[in-house]
């Protein structure tokens, strides 16, 4: 049609028909705000019919005909910040429209005004349902929000992998804002020099895989830290099938899942029973993956401040152990000193760095550059260890090296203490509290060791030692210098053996020592040397005590090869020591069986006389230097055995002692001595007193006093008939029930005589002090009396002692003549020996104490008589017949 043809009716028709195809709701609005005109989208829009439409006004049509009257005068006068301010404008406005059913729906409003030549239209209202657009827009502000809130990143990228969309958390862990980020390539973004490319390659296979693919990947941060991520990215296709989008989701795993992983791990290692150093190189190998620039650690620092390498599998072996044994301090790398400082030191070049240079050639050699040592302190705050990390390139941690030190700091701080509990339980469980050697349990896995390690053809030895005379030392002179003796003889063991060999200590005063490597020569020269570093006296307080062992050898494989057999043989050959008279060594042969088999045979054979009363006693009188007249009596015990024989009391004394006899001994001696000395004071014998031997150990019995006195009761024999004869080793000992027990029995009147003085280390002063009334030199001096000075230089100081102590001094084992006179011309009081009579059955004393009192009074009736003759000028007394207890002795 043209133009000039065109007819305004219907020009009118054809805009209207035009108006109802538009899809937005058009409504022409006269000067008051009614409905002029409006079209079929309004109709629809405002669920009315066009008749009621026409003329109504925007109220009744449910719109809000005041915002809209505002929206004619000035759309831009709508403040930026009204609701939907976006949508104001030519775009219109936002408003709700409520259908008179109650139902409503947001519609978005533009109001224009006509130009006035159409009168009486004055205005023309567009309005567009936008009720799903409001609801899509609030779902994505919402998905916006939630995709904020999660802690994981999120990138949403084109298929060239550029980023389209970057989440709050993703910001906030790579520390790009998402400006920054939008546009650029995410691989370029995002991977570094540790970043597994295998791993970036395996994720890109995702456009295959329409579950998404997973995996870990350590990625970098705007400022080039590492962050171990999981990353799960999906493709998004279009709906031909392309893909459109890749969609990443990147979790920070640091924490939570790499450091909870290597805690576990190591966790569960501790908890089972893998070796410190396993799992300290598992701790290392672990965070050398989990940090792939560094070469990690770690070092046990002893209670002495000496390191210890535990873990460090990606070092020098060479290098590792020749840090062991250092002690820490000031400069001492970076371990060494961060141990001995307790805080971290860095060393960021370890080629210049002060501290480093006795050890950098180990590290520099391996092309490590920089270290990085941090304590590890145990519970109480002692640093226990180190860990460390070198790397190479001279730099410092990062953020995460400093995150993971954090974490491994923990678990080596649980490996060592666990690994110290552990050694202190073997310790208590396998070691000697006092010596802090291996005991009993230990000390069979200890020789069994040094076997395993014995090479075919070598031999070793198994030295078993009991310390000589511990027993008295630790019954005169209390435990706690029975203890200081022990320690004593393990240190002199200890000093003696070279390395390689062990040693222990089975109990008591019983070692072991396991020589390597020596066959019977050798053992033999070291059992020497260890018999002469032991022979020195040892000061105990103000004592010097004796120290000697015995030692018995037995030789791997020669004697035996089983553990059991090689110590119970090395124990035989000790008492083939102890028998060949102690501070010496024997080696096992076959015959030292039997007298292990004799030693049980004599200890039960012993048991078994002491319960039958087999037990005898003999006496031997002492006799007065200065007149012959009997000085008193010692009874001795003897035993006959029907199958041993005569046994000794200096063999079976000692097997008392060990036994746990010797008590019952002790009080069987007194008993049957005083009714011995009851029954001879019936008969009318004069002895004055007489003398039982104690042990040390009966002194310590605190009722001993009240035996004694009751047995002298019973027998009716004054108190200082009996004698009690105890050896220099009672006085030694410094114990309250000693000395009260010997005061108890002085302060009742019995005597007590001091036994074999002269062969041990009594001091004068301690002497005097003693409630002692004799004191007995022991028989050995007399062997060499009549010729060595040296001796008689002793023997005259005793009897000095005795004299200025105003004490009697008995000499014992006088054998001649020489020796009787001797010891008269001294000044001794009395003498017991051979000269005069061995020691006697009860029988045959009382018949030599007759015969003996019998000639002494003949010889003193001729004496007499010769006195008076030759007063009377008839003859001289003969040498001969001059009185002479021994010639009245041998008389008798
Ligand atoms: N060579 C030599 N020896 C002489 C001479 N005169 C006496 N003897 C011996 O010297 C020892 C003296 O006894 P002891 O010094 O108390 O030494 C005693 C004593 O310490 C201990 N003993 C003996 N009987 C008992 C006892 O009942 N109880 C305790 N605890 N020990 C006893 O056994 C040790 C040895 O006793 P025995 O063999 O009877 O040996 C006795 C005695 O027979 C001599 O002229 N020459």
């Amino acid at each position: 049609m043209l133009a000039s043809e065109f007819q305004p009716a219907a020009s009118a028709n054809l805009l209207s028909a035009a108006l109802d195809r538009v899809s937005e709701a058009i409504l022409f609005l006269d000067a008051e705000g009614r409905v002029h005109h409006a079209n079929q989208a309004a109709v629809a829009l405002l669920r009315r019919d066009l008749k009621d439409l026409i003329g109504a006004d925007l109220d009744r049509l449910g719109l809000p005909a005041e915002q809209l009257r505002a929206m004619t005068k000035s759309e831009a006068e709508a403040p930026a910040d009204a609701p939907h301010a976006a949508e104001a404008g030519d775009a219109g406005r936002e408003m709700m429209l409520r259908h008179a059913d109650g139902s409503r729906c947001r519609v978005r409003a533009i109001v224009r005004d006509l130009p006035s030549d159409h009168a009486p239209m004055h205005s023309l209202l567009l309005l567009r349902d936008v009720t799903s657009d409001v609801e899509m827009r609030e779902r994505n502000a919402l998905l916006t929000s939630v995709a904020d809130r999660s802690n994981r990143a999120v990138i949403v990228t084109d298929h060239e992998l550029k980023i389209l969309y970057t989440n709050a958390a993703f910001c906030s862990i790579f520390g790009y804002s998402s400006a920054e980020v939008l546009g650029r390539q995410v691989e370029t973004l995002l991977v570094g020099p540790c970043t597994d490319p295998a791993t970036v390659e395996r994720l890109k296979q995702c456009v295959e895989d329409d579950r998404g693919v997973e995996d870990d990947l350590m990625i970098y941060d705007k400022a080039g830290c590492e962050i171990w991520t999981t990353a799960h990215v999906k493709a998004h296709r279009n709906q031909r099938g392309k893909v459109k989008y890749l969609v990443g989701l990147l979790s920070d795993i640091r924490e939570t899942k790499q450091l909870r992983s290597l805690q576990q791990l190591i966790m569960s290692s501790l908890a089972s029973d893998i070796a410190i150093a396993t799992i300290a190189d598992q701790l290392c190998r672990r965070v050398e993956e989990l940090a792939p620039d560094v070469v990690c650690s770690i070092l046990h620092v002893d209670s002495g401040g000496r390191i210890h390498p535990l873990g460090g599998p990606s070092l020098p072996a060479d290098y590792s152990s020749g840090l062991d044994g250092v002690a820490i301090g000031p400069d001492v790398g970076s371990c060494g000193t961060a141990a001995y400082l307790c805080e971290p030191v860095l060393a960021r070049d370890i080629d210049s760095d002060p501290r480093w240079q006795p050890y950098k050639a180990g590290p520099l050699g391996a092309g490590l550059r920089a270290c990085w040592s941090t304590p590890i302190q145990g519970k109480d705050g002692r640093v226990i260890g180190t860990f460390a990390f070198y790397f190479r390139e001279c730099r410092g941690p990062s953020p995460w090296h400093e995150q993971i030190v954090a974490a491994c700091v923990q678990l080596g701080a649980l490996a060592i203490e666990r690994q110290e509990v552990r050694s202190t339980i073997s310790q208590v469980a396998y070691h000697d509290m006092l010596t802090g050697l291996p005991n009993r349990a230990r000390i069979p896995s200890m020789i069994a060791e040094a076997i395993n390690a014995c090479p075919e053809g070598s031999h070793l030895a198994i030295a078993f030692l009991d310390a000589d005379n511990f027993k008295d030392v630790n019954d005169t002179l209390g435990h706690a210098a029975g203890d200081e003796f022990l320690v004593a003889f393990a240190n002199r063991l200890r000093a003696q053996i070279r390395p390689g060999d062990m040693l222990g200590r089975l109990g008591g005063d019983e070692f072991v020592i396991v020589l390597q490597n020596r066959d019977a020569l050798e053992a033999s020269l070291a059992a020497a040397r260890i018999t002469a570093a032991l022979a020195m006296p040892l000061t105990i307080g103000k004592r010097q005590v004796p120290m000697s062992a015995s030692m018995g050898l037995s030789l791997y494989p020669d004697n035996a090869t089983d553990i059991e057999t090689l110590i119970k043989q090395a124990d035989g050959a000790m008492y083939k020591a102890k028998r060949a008279g102690r501070a010496t060594y024997r080696f096992f042969s076959a015959d030292i069986d039997k007298l292990a088999e004799e030693r049980l045979m004599h200890s039960t054979a012993l048991r078994e006389a002491i319960a039958s009363e087999a037990l005898t006693l003999n006496y031997q009188p002492q006799i007065c230097t200065r007149n012959g007249a009997i000085h008193g009596v010692e009874a001795l015990a003897r035993w006959h055995d029907p199958v041993l024989g005569e046994v000794s009391p200096s063999k079976f004394i000692p097997l008392a002692e060990e036994c746990g006899l010797i008590e019952q001994i002790g009080v069987w001696s007194i008993k049957q001595a005083c009714q011995q000395m009851a029954s001879w004071r019936r008969a009318g014998l004069d002895i004055p007193c007489i003398s039982v031997n104690l042990s040390p150990i009966n002194f310590q019995n605190v009722n001993l006093a009240a035996v004694v006195a009751q047995i002298l009761a019973a027998n009716d024999l004054p108190a200082k008939m009996l004698m009690l004869e105890i050896t220099e080793g009672v006085i030694l000992n410094e114990r309250a029930t000693v000395i009260a027990t010997m005061s108890e029995l002085r302060n009742m009147g019995v005597g007590l005589s001091l036994d074999d003085f002269g062969t041990g280390y009594s001091s004068l002063s301690r002497l005097a002090q003693l409630p002692i009334h004799e004191l007995k030199i022991d028989r050995s001096f007399m062997r060499d009396f009549e010729n060595d000075q040296g001796t008689r230089a002793i023997v005259t100081a005793v009897v000095r002692v005795g004299q200025s102590l105003d004490v009697k001094v008995v000499a014992e084992g006088v054998e001649t003549e020489p020796q009787r006179r001797l010891l008269a011309e001294l000044g001794c009081d009395a003498m017991q020996g051979f000269l005069f009579a061995r020691p006697m059955a009860a029988a045959a004393f009382s018949r030599w104490l007759l015969d003996y009192s019998a000639h002494r009074a003949s010889l003193m009736l001729r004496q007499v008589g010769r006195a008076l003759a030759q007063a009377a000028g008839v003859s001289e007394v003969s040498e001969g017949e001059r009185l002479s207890p021994a010639a009245i002795a041998a008389a008798s």
